[in-house]
């Protein structure tokens, strides 16, 4: 992003969600017939076979629409988890605490209670994910607001909702086939056992019946047991010889937990009758000013956390032994009764229990154990050792991870390289690789624990999950600024030379201990500072976390007049930081927590070394180009995108990805190229240009932007002509000057900071191409978080072809400059679908008139040349059109595929 316009350019952050949700609840059937703009794209000018690719394309992507134009509708508001990531301030500091009622606790403002009212619980919003610590994307502002420990502040974030991370997590992981890794040699556990991980995530997922408001995801059908007459009622498969039956009453908070037996999978009478349910009640001491919670949990944890360190006093009033009442004979039973062995049971000062389940991140068993946590101890809040940064952990499942391990090739480099430029590229290579390293050495994927608790967390009525960790890169700079230069520049060396073979031993440790723990350990003599930052300053961050969950689900169960029995909290973090966790929870203060959120500032040895690291990735990228490029006759042009997101959640393109939905074959160089030599100009027959006049001008625009042509193909990567051939334009990327602007209730706008003159190429509106399904389940998501809306449904007609073909390119998450263009009834540009060497279209955006310098640039969603009136009813979805002009259409155009 251009940052010389500093006055105008606005970070993602300062949306206002209140105004944002405005728009959206204007209803649908206030629309006035409104009325949208249509280009029909009829023909077909390649002398390749293009009408055959359309079809093609139009096979892959088409819908049953009728209709025959190109419509356009720009949508969804960034999930809020990203788009209200702020940097906290004592301003705003104190104005979220009012907000969230909460004068005490400053970083509390981290946590936005659910929606409920005070009676009813079954008013929970159980979708809801909060973000505890958050940081903003940019370091070096960071460091800059930050410049010392004591005047530091820390970073906090605002909630987010599930179904935002919903979102990003269901469109990489439909998990519905199983992972094949038969083809793998390399890994170490057999394809069954994964096979058996993935059948087991979909089986682990609540069956309902009754009236469960939140488990509408209801899979495995068929292991749906009748329940007890007039209860809300739920079962889970655990493994084959067990049920956990889950009673749910909708009018109490949280749902008793019963374990019954059962024969290959027939459930067996229960061995709690409900007379002889163990009725255990709660010693702990509660504040004085606070009802105590009566408990009533019928759970054990095996042992205390002294057994796992020394150092560690935990709660005299520990119900560690709760069970031992139970007067269950049966020993199977009984164990299945007990949470797993690596948990450890933490009390706050409000009564609330913290079950701890200390994880490995390559281990099948912590993932169970996290399941089996969940689904005994029902928590509210599930506390995951994840910042916003690492959500990717999440949104990513093991089969995807798997693949790409399996598949990281010299194309991809390539791909990826072409993709997000040769920096960020060559980073996230080393990241990809690096993790392709382990996941193909180890045979699974990390992270599964989270996943799991994710996953299981969700089907809890009412549960949360919260980021708890440290953000990394906080965690990052602090670990670097520890070291020396000459200890960094050996760190950098370690990490990028140790990638040899892992034995089977070390893979058996991976699976039983936490990696990072396990590597730092080792690391220790050489980086003492490492431990402090890695282990013991994110023990304490972890423990805030925690007190925070802890004090939030008191809280909330107090309000709703729940006393009957503490809320619990479970927490999921390495094995390793159980011991320190432990050791602070309930001592943490904010200022402890603030001061280990800081970000020194940098020493010139710290400049020194990232520069010289920068460099050295650099040059790791360009000898890979050098590599893997093929140097063939093909003329190559580099696409000079400079522009980059201000919102780190945000992934930059400069050009279309194939997204869900859309076969990646789509993007496969097809066309074949003209014959011509030199420049494909006036008066030359170009196999690309074909008979009709140049589409641009040699300045750089559209020739007649009055009478803009259907669709463009530009010479590309197969045809003989120069490089500088009058036919390519697009393809070497955005106009100069762009920048963000504050466009009020609209959100981010864009401007350029010259003039420009009519017809001249602006930019693509560029993101992931996804197919009609994957559209319409992510603008129903957005729709239904009120969320601002990117995606762009492209209507074209090809030839005789009676329906029109469409192509879906959404922004959202992976875009390029242009998702941030806004809407107009009069817009200063307009879009042509250019195609070079594929059949997918860019969205090209062209200057209708000249605009002089910072004049916000708009385009029109409907498409489209010329305003036209009358849009036929739904065409809209009721968006509130703020372009203020005078031929105003009063509604955001829509395109009723997605509706
Ligand atoms: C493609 S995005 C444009 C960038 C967006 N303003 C942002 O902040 O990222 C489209 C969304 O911007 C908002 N928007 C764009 N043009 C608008 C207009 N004329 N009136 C109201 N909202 C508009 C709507 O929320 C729409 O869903």
């Amino acid at each position: 992003m251009d940052k010389a316009d500093e006055s105008n350019v606005i970070p993602v952050t300062s949306l206002d969600d209140e105004q944002q949700t405005s728009q959206h609840t204007i209803k649908a059937e206030n629309c006035n017939s409104p009325s949208y703009l249509a280009v029909e794209s009829t023909e077909v000018v390649n002398a390749n076979d293009a009408y055959s690719s359309a079809l093609q394309l139009e096979s892959s992507l088409n819908e049953s629409a009728n209709d025959s134009y190109v419509q356009v509708e720009g949508l969804l508001k960034l999930p809020q988890l990203e788009s209200t990531r702020i940097s906290i301030t004592d301003a705003d500091l104190s104005k979220v605490q009012s907000e969230s009622g909460d004068s005490q606790n400053p970083l509390n403002a981290g946590f936005v209670k659910p929606n409920y009212d005070n009676q009813s619980s079954s008013k929970l919003d159980p979708n809801e994910i909060s973000v505890f610590i958050e940081s903003d994307s940019d370091a070096g502002q960071l460091s800059q607001q930050l410049e010392s420990e004591d005047n530091a502040q820390p970073y906090s974030g605002i909630d987010s909702n599930m179904e935002c991370l919903n979102k990003s997590i269901s469109s990489a992981s439909e998990t519905e086939e199983s992972i094949d890794v038969a083809e793998s040699t390399n890994h170490n556990l057999p394809a069954s056992s994964l096979d058996v991980l993935v059948e087991d995530l979909n089986d682990s997922v609540l069956s309902v019946s009754g009236n469960q408001e939140l488990n509408q995801h209801v899979e495995a059908e068929d292991s749906i047991l009748p329940g007890p007459e007039g209860d809300s009622f739920a079962e889970v498969l655990m493994d084959s010889s067990i049920v956990l039956q889950l009673n749910q009453d909708p009018t109490k908070g949280v749902p008793e937990c019963n374990v019954l037996p059962t024969e290959n999978g027939v459930l067996k009478e229960s061995v709690l009758p409900e007379d002889k349910e163990p009725n255990i009640v709660n010693e702990v001491a509660v504040s004085k000013s606070q009802e105590p919670f009566n408990a009533e949990k019928s759970i054990s944890v095996n042992h205390t956390v002294e057994e796992q360190s020394d150092n560690v006093k935990i709660d005299d009033h520990d119900d560690a032994h709760l069970n031992d009442e139970t007067t269950n004979s049966d020993p199977e039973v009984e164990q299945l009764m007990k949470l797993p062995d690596t948990v450890s049971q933490l009390t706050s000062k409000d009564g609330v229990k913290v079950y701890l389940v200390g994880t490995a991140h390559f281990s099948l068993e912590s993932q169970e154990d996290v399941a089996k946590t969940i689904l005994m101890t029902r928590p509210r809040v599930v506390v995951v050792e994840l910042c916003v940064s690492r959500l990717n952990i999440l949104r990513y499942d093991e089969k995807t991870i798997l693949e790409e391990a399996k598949n990281l090739n010299m194309d991809k480099v390539r791909s990826t390289i072409k993709q997000y430029g040769a920096v960020q590229g060559a980073l996230y290579l080393l990241f990809l690789s690096t993790s392709a390293h382990l996941t193909r050495q180890l045979g699974m994927a990390p992270g599964g624990e989270f996943r799991r608790a994710y996953h299981e967390g969700r089907n809890v009525q009412g549960c949360r999950i919260h980021l708890g960790d440290r953000p990394i890169h906080v965690t990052l700079h602090r670990a670097l600024a520890a070291l020396s230069l000459w200890q960094k520049a050996k760190l950098v060396w370690h990490l990028l030379l140790n990638r040899g073979p892992i034995s089977a031993e070390e893979v058996e440790r991976c699976k039983q201990k936490d990696l990072l723990e396990e590597m730092l350990e080792e690391m220790t003599g050489e980086f003492p500072p490492l431990s402090r930052v890695f282990v013991q300053e994110r023990d304490l961050c972890l423990a805030h976390s925690l007190q925070l969950a802890a004090a939030d689900a008191a809280s909330e169960a107090r309000s709703n007049s729940q006393l009957n029995e503490p809320p619990t909290v479970v927490g999921v973090v390495g094995i390793g930081h159980i011991a320190g966790i432990s050791r602070y929870f309930e001592k943490v203060s904010e200022s402890d927590v603030r001061k280990v959120m800081s970000i020194p500032p940098q020493t010139m040895a710290s400049r020194i070394f990232v520069v010289s690291f920068k460099f050295s990735v650099l040059g790791l990228a360009c000898y890979g180009c050098y590599k893997v490029i093929p140097k063939a006759m093909e003329v190559e042009v580099e696409i000079r995108d400079d522009y980059e997101h201000e919102d780190v959640d945000l992934l930059y393109t400069p050009v279309n990805i194939p997204g869900r939905g859309v076969d990646d074959v789509m993007f496969v160089e097809q066309f074949e190229g003209c014959a011509c030599s030199g420049s494909c100009g006036v008066g030359v027959y170009c196999g690309c240009v074909r008979n009709r006049m140049p589409f641009y001008y040699s300045g750089g625009g559209l020739t007649d932007s009055d009478n803009p042509p259907d669709l463009i193909y530009e010479c590309h990567v197969h045809c003989q002509c120069e490089a500088e051939c009058s036919n390519r334009l697009v393809q070497k990327g955005p106009h100069a000057g762009l920048a963000l602007i504050d466009a009020g209730a609209k959100g981010i706008g864009l401007h350029c900071k010259v003039d420009l003159l009519k017809g001249a190429f602006v930019c693509e509106y560029a993101g992931e191409v996804i197919g009609a399904e994957e559209a319409r389940r992510r603008y129903a998501i957005q729709k239904k978080m009120g969320h601002r809306n990117y995606i762009f449904a492209l209507r074209e007609h090809f030839g005789k072809a009676n329906s029109p073909t469409l192509t879906y390119i959404d922004p959202s998450y992976i875009g390029n400059i242009g998702r941030y263009i806004n809407h107009s009834c009069d817009p200063n540009l307009l879009i042509v679908p250019v195609r070079t060497d594929t059949v997918i279209p860019k969205l090209c955006l062209f200057a209708r008139r000249d605009i002089s310098a910072l004049t916000e640039l708009t385009f029109d969603y409907g498409g489209g040349v010329e305003p036209i009136q009358g849009v036929p009813d739904g065409w809209s979805d009721g968006t509130a059109c703020l372009c203020m002009t005078s031929i105003c259409r009063h509604f955001l155009p829509f395109d009723y595929s997605l509706g």
